[in-house]
């Protein structure tokens, strides 16, 4: 493994790179300049560069909806991202790679983690773990990705038992749970302390930050925090999203221990996940208590943090009678019973499934505004799809003879360049499973992604305004190398032909594209761009 400062640096480039060229400053460009001047850039640069914020006053906000244009004409914005869009990615790039100088009594290196930035500021004991337990930013040598490190200070390590619900977890997979990656102690601090990595949710904050800390830390580019009260609404949606951690949790022998709304992290609009999975059970560990019993804890737990996601006033210990009251005046009669099944005595015993079961129709609320379509699993299977499909997997998908994935930006460009010409070249297409073989040209192909990109145009102005400015964007052939535009059309539809559905008619701008524009596609789009440019 590497060591010292600098060698770890040396790793910084892959991830941060990124997000500075994000930033309009391209460092290689200026430190090549320098070299081939003879000069060496440490005698005039700052070895951090200084970072300019950016323009965002330069984004065009939308132009006034105008509500005679016909849907076929194409207003100006509608080829771009939307501005808000856009900005959420930009805040969450900031967050992942903003550089930052070297911080005291922060290691630079720990483990296989290097480039550690504490992501708030020193604060006292944790309300939930009793222990100072800071969280960091860190870059993994193993993979290149950012990890979210919890630090528990002063706590020695007795027994190694501690440790056994911690591979449990890491097998835990879960939309509404931040995953947890390993853990173990250290002496780098100059103290004991246990880490626990876990995945790193940029631009994230607590349902406390969010709505019951009149002292949180204001967000970035000025967005302002919800507060109280919290909408029936989105109480349901986080009640739900948090029931079904709870049930995935529960199903693998496990318990969160740690309800509070300051360990359920919201990490999008809405989206809420269950933070600091795991601490408890090496920090409490007795080795003798039940699992059961802490998951009846859970549910209790779970009972007082909804009282606490609807009263501002409510403390851990306060009896429940004026909670309760607030809730049945001003929440429907259906939360205060959930709270009252949560919170009181089990008889005999209850579960997580009992409260599912009281959840019925919010959950298909949930669904239905999660996935406001109708999942057709054969659309991608089927027409010129099919053959887009095929086409997908040959340009982006292929197989070495020993049946590995192949990575090769040649064979990408020239179908790409292909593509775009046209050509009456015949390629053979074939499925995964070897079971359907097509010959087609790359003149047909074409005509396929006109017609289906044709088909998003038409419906996705009709459904969903913005959903046009994504797949206009993926296609703006106009203001694009056109191979990069076909990059981009696959991107999008990615996912569209591997899960299927009626995607016309339900395109999630926001929804697919924060899936869709991680670093690594921008990494990999800015290589094209630069090898196309080369003349490969
Ligand atoms: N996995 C993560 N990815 C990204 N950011 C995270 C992650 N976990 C926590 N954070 C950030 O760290 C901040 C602090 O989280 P933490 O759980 O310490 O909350 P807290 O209110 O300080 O609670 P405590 O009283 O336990 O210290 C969160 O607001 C969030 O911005």
């Amino acid at each position: 493994m590497d060591s010292g400062p600098e060698s770890g640096n040396a790793h910084v480039p892959d991830g941060s790179g990124a997000g500075m060229s994000n930033l309009g400053y391209d460092e290689s460009q200026s430190m090549a300049m320098d070299q081939s001047m003879g000069m060496d850039s440490n005698m005039f640069m700052p070895q951090q560069p200084m970072r300019q914020p950016l323009d965002y006053h330069l984004y065009t906000a939308p132009l006034p909806h105008v509500s005679s244009n016909l849907q076929t004409s194409n207003p100006l914005h509608s080829f771009f991202i939307p501005d808000d869009l856009r900005r959420t990615f930009q805040a969450r790039h900031e967050a992942t790679y903003l550089p930052v100088g070297p911080s005291p009594g922060i290691p630079s290196e720990l483990g296989v983690y290097h480039s550690l930035v504490q992501l708030e500021g020193p604060g006292g004991p944790s309300r939930v773990y009793g222990h100072p337990a800071p969280v960091y930013r860190a870059v993994s040598t193993v993979d290149g990705n950012v990890y979210c490190l919890r630090r528990i200070e002063g706590f020695k390590l007795v027994s190694e038992t501690a440790f056994q619900a911690i591979d449990n977890w890491r097998r835990m997979r879960h939309p509404n749970i931040v995953g947890l990656r390993e853990a173990f102690t250290t002496k780098a601090f100059n103290d004991n302390s246990l880490i626990l990595v876990y995945d790193f949710h940029p631009d994230s904050t607590t349902v406390y930050d969010e709505h019951l800390n009149p002292d949180a830390p204001p967000l970035s580019m000025g967005r302002r925090r919800q507060g109280m009260p919290i909408p029936e609404r989105v109480l349901w949606s986080y009640v739900t999203q948090i029931a079904n951690a709870l049930k995935a949790v529960h199903s693998l022998n496990l318990a969160a221990r740690n309800l509070d709304p300051s360990k359920v992290l919201i990490t999008g609009k809405n989206r809420v996940r269950l933070n600091g999975c795991g601490i408890l059970d090496v920090l409490a560990y007795d080795g003798q208590t039940p699992m059961a019993v802490y998951q009846q804890e859970d549910l209790v737990s779970f009972g007082k943090l909804v009282i606490s996601m609807c009263c501002e006033f409510f403390q851990p210990g306060q009896h429940p009678a004026a909670p309760l009251d607030h809730i049945a005046r001003h929440y429907s009669p259906d939360v205060k019973n959930l709270v009252l099944f949560l919170i009181s005595k089990p008889q005999p015993i209850k579960s997580i499934d009992d409260v599912i079961r009281m959840l019925g129709p919010r959950i298909l609320n949930e669904l239905d505004a999660m996935q406001k379509f109708e999942m057709d699993p054969r659309w991608s299977d089927t027409g010129d799809r099919y053959i887009l499909k095929l086409f997908r997997d040959y340009v982006f998908h292929s197989m070495g003879v020993d049946g590995k994935p192949v990575l090769d930006l040649s064979h990408v460009l020239t179908s790409l360049n292909k593509l775009d010409a046209g050509l009456d070249e015949r390629i053979m297409l074939v499925s995964r499973d070897d079971q359907s073989c097509l010959v087609v040209s790359y003149r047909e192909i074409k005509a396929c992604i006109e017609a289906a990109y044709g088909m998003a145009k038409k419906s996705t102005a009709v459904v969903h305004p913005t959903g046009i400015a994504i797949a206009a964007s993926a296609g703006s052939a106009g203001r694009e190398p056109l191979p990069h535009a076909y990059w981009w059309f696959f991107q999008i539809i990615e996912p569209l032909l591997t899960f299927g559905g009626a995607f016309f008619a339900m395109f999630q701008p926001a929804k697919y594209a924060a899936d869709l524009l991680p670093p690594e596609v921008e990494r990999l789009t800015r290589i094209m761009g630069e090898t196309s440019r080369g003349g490969s």
